[in-house]
């Protein structure tokens, strides 16, 4: 089964293009203020009415509250959550069944007991994001190029269907899939320049990178 692809944080119709036109699955869009990649609600959706239907539409959200979701959903036409924030199972489970939509849950990762987080989620979330754990006083909680020891996946039992996050690039993309067995990868940073500066070679050649596994 090929390896699919999510371009997280896209922010422009030329990069988000590529995205599409280079066989992305999942693109990502960013509703958190502290991140270059933050979208409005406005943008998001002129960005929104530029994606074909195969591709599915991933909003970004850290802890929000329904209000902001509704907004969100509503203005993108969200078909997934990705939760990366400290949403409890219970509210990831809420969120479903409030839109309807599918629940990625982020589970920050630096050492191998914390993967034990993401079978909390078995009833309330599609699927797992393995993101890098990012430093505590950092801004973002993802979407900073950090990547944890693939190696700690190894042999875990995953609790759901599950991707791949933290730092690939088209370069690492073959060895991460080829240690981890994953066949959902994401990126942001790999495909940039600058924070929240996407590239459209980067995107291709990470996209190409992916389809040739
Ligand atoms: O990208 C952001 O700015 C961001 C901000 C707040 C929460 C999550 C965010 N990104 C989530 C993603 O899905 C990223 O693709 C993922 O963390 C991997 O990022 P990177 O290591 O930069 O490839």
């Amino acid at each position: 089964m090929p390896v699919q692809t999510k371009i997280c944080g896209l922010s422009t119709p030329e990069t988000l293009g590529a995205a599409v036109a280079h066989g992305a699955a999942y693109v990502g869009f960013v509703f958190f203020a502290k991140s270059p990649r933050n979208l409005d609600f406005d943008r998001a959706a002129a960005l929104a009415a530029l994606i074909p239907g195969h591709v599915r539409k991933v909003g970004v959200l850290v802890n929000p509250d329904d209000a902001f979701v509704d907004r969100a959903v509503a203005a993108a036409g969200l078909d997934i959550l990705q939760l990366h924030g400290a949403e409890p199972p219970e509210r990831a489970a809420v969120l479903a069944r409030r839109h309807g939509i599918g629940i990625w849950k982020a589970i920050p990762v630096k050492a191998r007991a914390d993967l034990a987080a993401a079978a909390r989620y078995r009833d309330a979330a599609d699927h797992i994001l393995y993101d890098a754990k990012t430093p505590d006083e950092a801004d973002l909680p993802g979407g900073m190029g950090l990547r944890f020891d693939w190696h700690l996946l190894e042999g875990f039992r995953h609790p759901l269907p599950w991707a791949l996050s933290g730092g690939l690039d088209a370069r690492n993309l073959a060895e991460a899939v080829g240690v981890t067995g994953a066949d959902l990868v994401d990126t942001s940073s790999g495909v940039e320049t600058s924070p929240g500066v996407k590239d459209v070679d980067k995107i291709a050649a990470f996209l190409q990178s992916a389809s040739q596994l």
